[in-house]
């Protein structure tokens, strides 16, 4: 797959495989391309090359249409509808995804913090909360491939705990779940295996959550220390 911004090449021939029940991880620095490709993946921009979900070529698709086919996309950045409520971003959700009514009821049992916020805006809930209704509305078509767009940036350890053990349950379950990360720290432990991305480019393909840590920070070259130190300031 790759991946232009007029004559800016975001994503270079990129070649990735998600497998069922397991977590792939696509971790490099700010402006690798991992964006851009979970957002190509998904179809809300624009690529070349093809896209398979099983045997089926949903290349073509809409983004609606890879929705309906299974596909769920939760972007960077939380995009919420802030001054409506939690229950109204959930029934939107639904009727954008053709999702029936009940799926809003089943995505407040799984999370049930958004069952007691129901009628909150969704602007006045916390990081971890707003993440949540994010999650739970990719949810609502039960997806088949659910990318994760920096899902865990600014949010506490705790509710980062939560989460890790939502998406471990998810591939457990069967879906093929996609993270990308600037580096792989708060999500090792759920991590299957994965792709360290540079400037665009995979620079390396990691049978394990070891190796792809090693990897990524032998691709940036510098010392466990210096990320650590990076990460905690
Ligand atoms: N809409 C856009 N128009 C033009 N260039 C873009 C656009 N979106 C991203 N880019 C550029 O494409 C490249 C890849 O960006 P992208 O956001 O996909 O990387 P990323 O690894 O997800 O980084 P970040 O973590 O900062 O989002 C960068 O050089 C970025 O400036």
């Amino acid at each position: 797959m790759t991946v232009r911004y007029g004559s800016a090449v975001a994503v270079s021939s990129v070649s990735m495989n998600a497998e069922s029940g397991s977590v792939t991880a696509v971790v490099g620095p700010n402006g690798a391309g991992k964006s851009s490709l979970f957002s190509a993946v998904f179809g809300a921009v624009r690529s070349t090359g093809t896209v398979h979900l099983e045997t089926v070529d949903v290349s073509r698709a809409s983004a609606m249409s890879r929705g309906r086919q299974g596909f769920a996309y939760v972007p960077q950045g939380r995009q919420l509808f802030m001054k409506m409520s939690v229950v109204e971003n959930l029934t939107v959700g639904a009727d954008l995804l053709g999702a029936p009514k009940s799926a809003v009821d089943s995505a407040m049992d799984r999370f049930p913090v958004l069952r007691e916020r129901a009628g909150r805006y969704a602007g006045v809930l916390s990081g971890g909360e707003q993440q949540m209704l994010v999650l739970a509305r990719a949810l609502l078509v039960e997806p088949k491939v659910l990318l994760l767009d920096e899902m865990t940036t600014g949010l506490a350890p705790k509710i980062v705990a939560g989460l890790r053990e939502t998406v471990r349950g998810l591939a457990a379950s069967g879906v093929a779940v996609l993270i990308a990360e600037p580096a792989l720290t708060a999500l090792k432990p759920i991590v299957d295996r994965g792709y360290v991305m540079q400037r665009g480019r995979v620079v390396a393909d990691c049978a394990g959550a070891d190796e792809l840590d090693r990897q990524y920070r032998r691709s940036m070259g510098v010392t466990e220390a210096i990320i650590d130190a990076a990460l905690h300031e």
